[in-house]
């Protein structure tokens, strides 16, 4: 089962900081979807809000069409997960998981007992005592073991070292063709994770900046490749994203789409034109002069 997430006119404010301003966005589900946005841009704000831990202050959120808020049954067909644990620090992980169990309708026990087994999740430890980096496995065991229609990390997965996160990567992949859902992501390891996603949203300052396919998003911008003087040619006068030399070869990324012309110009050059990366959009699509 997939579901649909649905933001409208969303709006949440904690006193007088304005963290999600009137943001609108929908999600057909069945998809892995990014969720990009510099810090303080109110990820965390609109997916708590998705999942029901925060109430909108105006607009609403709708989850396979229906309010989340105060709504058991449909929450639990959601999992927000972050690189903390919702239990008490003296509590220790196997009693997490005995309450995983009972709650989560789709809970997988023997694909968590694989998990447990490939992230090292310390079973008796308390909570407290564990290393970030153990809180982060039980967290994402917890996610991906629960199979929820609607699955959030929330940066849940920063306390991993670089081969486990990379086991989780895979493992997630795996498991969401094997059992599709609707799955977000929210990170600032963007080109890490970024192959993963199916369509991206970018949000600044509680605002929409950019909702696209993965693949629309890269074609916004163009990765020019070649020969140093011929790169500067071509590139003079554009939007520069990002610029790299090795030797006597240049790669320099660009903003704006080429025309037909311009791109049998470049083949001509002897240039390679490739898609621009994620991480150079981000940043230029929330760089500090376009707020
Ligand atoms: N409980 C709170 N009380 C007061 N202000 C808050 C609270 N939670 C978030 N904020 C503020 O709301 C804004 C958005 O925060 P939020 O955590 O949603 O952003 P974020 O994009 O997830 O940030 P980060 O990438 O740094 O985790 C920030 O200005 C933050 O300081």
């Amino acid at each position: 089962m997939t579901l649909s997430v649905e933001v409208k006119d969303l709006t949440i404010r904690y006193g007088e900081t304005v963290a999600v301003d009137g943001l609108t966005l929908k999600l057909a589900g069945g998809k892995i979807y990014g969720l990009l946005g510099r810090n303080g841009s109110g990820k965390t704000s609109v997916l708590s809000a998705v999942s029901a831990f925060r109430k909108a202050t105006s607009g609403a959120v709708l989850v396979g069409g229906a309010e989340p808020f105060e709504n058991a049954a449909l929450t639990r067909q959601i999992c927000f997960v972050r690189d903390r644990v919702d239990a008490q620090d003296g509590d220790c992980a196997r009693g997490v998981f005995r309450m995983a169990r009972m709650l989560r309708p789709n809970w997988d026990e023997e694909y968590a007992q694989a998990l447990i087994e490939r992230f090292h999740v310390p079973l008796k430890k308390r909570i407290g005592a564990l290393s970030r980096g153990a809180k982060s496995a039980l967290s994402v065991t917890l996610g991906l073991a629960a199979r929820a229609p609607v699955t959030i990390f929330d940066e849940s997965y920063l306390g991993m070292d670089a081969p486990s996160r990379y086991a989780f990567y895979d493992e997630l992949l795996n498991d969401y063709i094997a059992h599709p859902r609707t799955i977000i992501i929210s990170t600032h390891l963007i080109e890490e994770v970024g192959s993963l996603f199916e369509e991206v949203v970018i949000i600044d300052k509680g605002r929409l900046v950019a909702h696209d396919d993965t693949e629309a998003l890269r074609a916004r911008g163009v990765a020019v490749t070649g020969p140093a003087d011929a790169v500067a040619e071509f590139t003079a006068g554009r939007t520069v994203l990002g610029d790299q030399r090795l030797g006597g070869t240049r790669s320099t990324t660009i903003y704006g789409q080429l025309t037909a012309e311009e791109r049998g110009r470049a083949r001509g050059a002897g240039l390679d034109l490739g898609p621009v990366g994620l991480q150079d959009l981000f940043v230029h699509l929330t760089a500090e002069e376009r707020r």
